[in-house]
């Protein structure tokens, strides 16, 4: 049986859950395990090194349900289009469930089982108390007027709505690669509309503008946290060595693949710590410079002129495959874009020592063989790039507690700094500086209760995942991965049960 339950709805977009034991293969790099498979690869080679039962890991490693909706809208010549788009519950182990949504025109249900089942092993990897799930709209945004956009967006978040997959204790969706802060306010108000006695309402999606109940640093939260995952990284002196770096972050040269949300926050963060970012990778370019790009710069271009192409502080590739920029030298490689980047026709002429997914399964099983072989040492997605879903959690705690972290706390902290600030400067062998005043002072502004939380996070999840590996013997992947589904098994063995 295909369809668990189908029917047309008001607003006749159509909706269809599928069981998803009927899997189809679908495309991927040729000759190459497909981003599905890839992330079902991972999970059996870490599964077989626990204690678990084959039938219990068969059951956590399947996606539960997966939502497929058709969206009509007219196109600006007026004629009907359809959008098909989907919502994958890989496990509500823990409930709601997380994951973003992603608006591009290579969205399919395979990808969107994909990412959501790498949600689930996300959020254990870093201690989000949720389960994965992910949303996919088969369509390039670019090619849709923003009143199209957000009529495409209000319809999916109807869908969600009347199938009881959104909603602060369900399913709490969050951007992902096209969609942003703009299309989370149209999903928090549409769903509002029809849960307007909800008071927590607002906890239906994270990653909205501040003033729609967003949370200051969730929009850099996710390149900030593969900025922290990094420089923890490349601290511990005995994890470098195998690199063949020198310890420490600071001078690196630093190639990023994916200058959206993602890439250009870990640009931003990586040149901050004194780092060179020598090559950018876009689409259909990339920019160089041997010397390091001047990231503040390029941030003003890109505001001026809509991209970073042509930066006069760089020199601007055009011709041939724009990922050739990958094999540039360096020390450290960021894919920050698509999945499947890094693969069998690549992974040879990497010349990074060091690569940090940002992106979600941007090496397939394949090239992480070779690049394993070559002593190159990969940081996974579920832990380099679980800064968004860090924060996006953060803003879900604010949504529910209905007040900004540090407006209770924030003068009263304050008051008591300066007391003390006071009662050192009576000593005469205390001597503090302007800056050191200040700093006791200062009381903790919600970007600061963020930010360290997620700094904290990050340097926990880094240290756990380090430990496994060196304790198992394994990789980074398979380490993180025997962490995230050890922590889903003590919560899965304790559900279900009363049919069982
Ligand atoms: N936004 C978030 O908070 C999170 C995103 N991710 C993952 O990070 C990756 C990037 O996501 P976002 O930055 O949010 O997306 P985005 O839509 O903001 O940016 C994607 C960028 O990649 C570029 N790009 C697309 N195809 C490319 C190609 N073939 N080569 C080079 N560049 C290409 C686009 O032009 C765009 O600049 C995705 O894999 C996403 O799933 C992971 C965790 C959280
Ligand atoms: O912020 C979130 O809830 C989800 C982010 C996301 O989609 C991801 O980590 O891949």
């Amino acid at each position: 049986m295909l369809k668990l339950c189908k029917r047309w709805s008001r607003s006749h977009t159509r909706r269809v859950v599928w069981p998803v034991c009927q899997r189809k293969r679908f495309s991927g790099v040729s000759g190459e395990a497909t981003f599905l498979e890839s992330v079902n690869m991972y999970f059996d080679r870490a599964a077989a090194l626990t204690d678990l039962s084959a039938g219990r890991l068969e059951y956590m490693k399947a996606c539960e349900s997966v939502l497929r909706i058709t969206i009509p809208f007219r196109d600006s010549e007026g004629k009907m289009q359809t959008v098909i788009a989907y919502r994958a519950h890989h496990s509500t182990h823990r409930t709601p469930v997380k994951g973003g949504i992603r608006m591009s025109a290579s969205v399919d249900i395979s990808e969107t089982m994909a990412l959501a089942s790498l949600m689930t092993w996300k959020c254990a990897v870093v201690d989000v108390p949720f389960g994965g799930a992910k949303g996919g709209i088969r369509l390039d945004g670019s090619t849709v007027t923003e009143a199209q956009r957000e009529k495409i967006i209000r319809s999916y978040a109807l869908e969600l709505t009347q199938a009881n997959m959104i909603g602060p204790g369900l399913d709490v969706p969050a951007p992902d690669m096209g969609t942003g802060p703009k299309d989370m306010v149209w999903i928090r108000d549409t769903y509002k509309s029809f849960r307007h006695a909800d008071v927590d309402a607002d906890g239906c999606v994270t990653g909205k503008p501040l003033e729609s109940g967003g949370i200051r640093g969730r929009l850099e939260a996710t390149g900030q946290g593969v900025y922290f995952v990094g420089r923890e990284f490349m601290k511990l002196e005995e994890e470098v060595l195998k690199t063949g770096l020198t310890p420490g972050v600071e001078g690196k040269r630093v190639i990023i693949q994916g200058y959206g949300n993602v890439g250009s926050w870990s640009a931003f963060f990586y040149h901050k710590a004194d780092c060179k970012v020598v090559t950018i990778i876009e689409r259909d370019f990339y920019l160089e410079n041997e010397d390091g790009l001047d990231i503040t710069a390029l941030r003003e271009h890109f505001d001026k002129t809509g991209s970073i192409q042509n930066f006069p502080g760089g020199k601007t590739v055009t011709d041939g495959d724009s990922a050739k920029g990958l094999e540039n030298d360096c020390d450290i490689l960021i894919p920050a874009a698509l999945e499947q980047q890094i693969n069998l026709s690549n992974a040879d002429n990497i010349k990074a020592r060091l690569i940090i997914e940002a992106a979600n399964g941007p090496t397939t099983p394949g090239a992480q063989e070779i690049l394993h072989k070559k002593g190159v040492v990969i940081i996974p997605d579920l832990l380099a790039n679980a800064g968004g879903v860090v924060v996006s959690y953060f803003e879900w705690l604010k949504n529910l507690s209905h007040v900004r972290f540090g407006r209770l706390s924030r003068r009263f902290e304050e008051r008591r700094g300066a007391t003390l600030v006071k009662a050192l400067s009576s000593l005469k062998s205390v001597d503090l500086s302007p800056e050191m005043r200040q700093e006791i002072i200062r009381g903790a502004t919600e970007s600061d209760f963020a930010s360290s939380g997620l700094e904290d996070t990050m340097i926990i999840a880094l240290g756990e995942t380090v430990d496994t590996s060196k304790r198992l013997g394994v990789d980074l992947r398979t380490a993180a991965y025997v962490n995230a589904i050890t922590k889903v098994a003590v919560v899965e063995k304790q559900r279900n049960n009363i049919f069982f």
